[in-house]
């Protein structure tokens, strides 16, 4: 498994797939700018007009709701039909899952239209599966990724998606797999866009690599384990937020491989 997931990596390095995103204002710079790290490709779209031939170009999309607002959906929605039409994988990030009865009313339909993959933290999946116990503070989490393993197993047979629950630990469930990867640190807790940057690398992986929970556990170490090395030689969430790009483009195997905490 774990040469595998290198292999992965360099594989999208080599193949550099174009990902079409659809998602929020605050986290667009920084995640174009993951994608270019990683060795792929970003454009960020959501013109009505343009969705279909977007996704012609493309070989992937990702779904970030962080800004939502009605113009958006129905891009979000033209995209997704377009995508699904050209056998193009696509991922949901359902930020804010829980916080008001919109986001929770756009979720329903999204997920009906069948993401390969869904990446949230732990209230945003607890909540996309109605275990409403816990309250999402905005777009953060004020729960454990552990406590939504459940969740994301319930979402995994309702819906056919890999999913990731994203924490201190990141969890990945799928009908073949259920890793952890106790990778990353606190820090990178303290710079918005993380998450939107993992599920924004989902979907470069899944563009290119035909088993989507490999792929997805295979981008979920790779900017976990960027962090984590980032964050011990940074300054604080500034330098971090530069450093995790340096670290997303130059990562080696020995790196990777050497950092790596996977359970299986
Ligand atoms: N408590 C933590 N300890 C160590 N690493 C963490 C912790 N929380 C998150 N991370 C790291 O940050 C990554 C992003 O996860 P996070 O759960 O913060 O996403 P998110 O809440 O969706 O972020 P955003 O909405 O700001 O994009 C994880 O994959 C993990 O590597
Ligand atoms: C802070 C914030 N608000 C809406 S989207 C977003 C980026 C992190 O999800
Ligand atoms: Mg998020």
């Amino acid at each position: 498994m774990k040469e595998k997931l290198w292999n992965h990596i360099t594989t999208v390095r080599k193949q550099s797939p174009l990902v079409h995103n659809i998602t929020n204002y605050v986290v667009m710079n920084n995640t174009a700018n993951a994608l270019l790290a990683i060795g792929a490709s970003p454009i960020m779209s959501h013109a009505h007009e343009e969705m279909v031939a977007m996704q012609q170009i493309c070989n992937s999309l990702v779904i970030n709701i962080g800004t939502l607002d009605t113009y958006w959906v129905k891009s979000m929605h033209l995209a997704i039909e377009a995508a699904n039409k050209n056998k193009n994988p696509w991922v949901l990030d359902p930020v804010g899952a829980g916080a008001t009865p919109f986001r929770d009313e756009v979720l329903s339909e999204l997920l009906n239209l069948k993401p390969i993959a869904i990446r949230g933290n732990a209230s945003e999946i607890l909540a996309l599966a109605k275990h409403n116990k816990t309250q999402t503070k905005g777009v953060d989490s004020t729960a454990s990724s552990l406590d939504a393993i459940d969740a994301a197993r319930f979402l995994n047979k309702q819906y056919n998606a890999v999913v990731i629950i994203s924490g201190e630990t990141d969890v990945i469930v799928s009908d073949e797999l259920e890793v952890k990867l106790n990778n990353g640190n606190l820090l990178m807790t303290k710079i918005t866009g993380m998450g939107c940057s993992a599920s924004a690398i989902l979907a470069a992986f899944l563009a290119v690599i035909p088993e989507s929970a490999e792929a997805a556990v295979a981008a979920t170490a790779l900017i976990s384990i960027a962090g984590e090395i980032s964050a011990k030689s940074c300054d604080g969430p500034g330098s971090l937020q530069v450093s995790i790009l340096d670290k997303l483009h130059s990562i080696t195997e020995n790196e990777f491989l050497k950092h790596l905490k996977i359970e299986n």
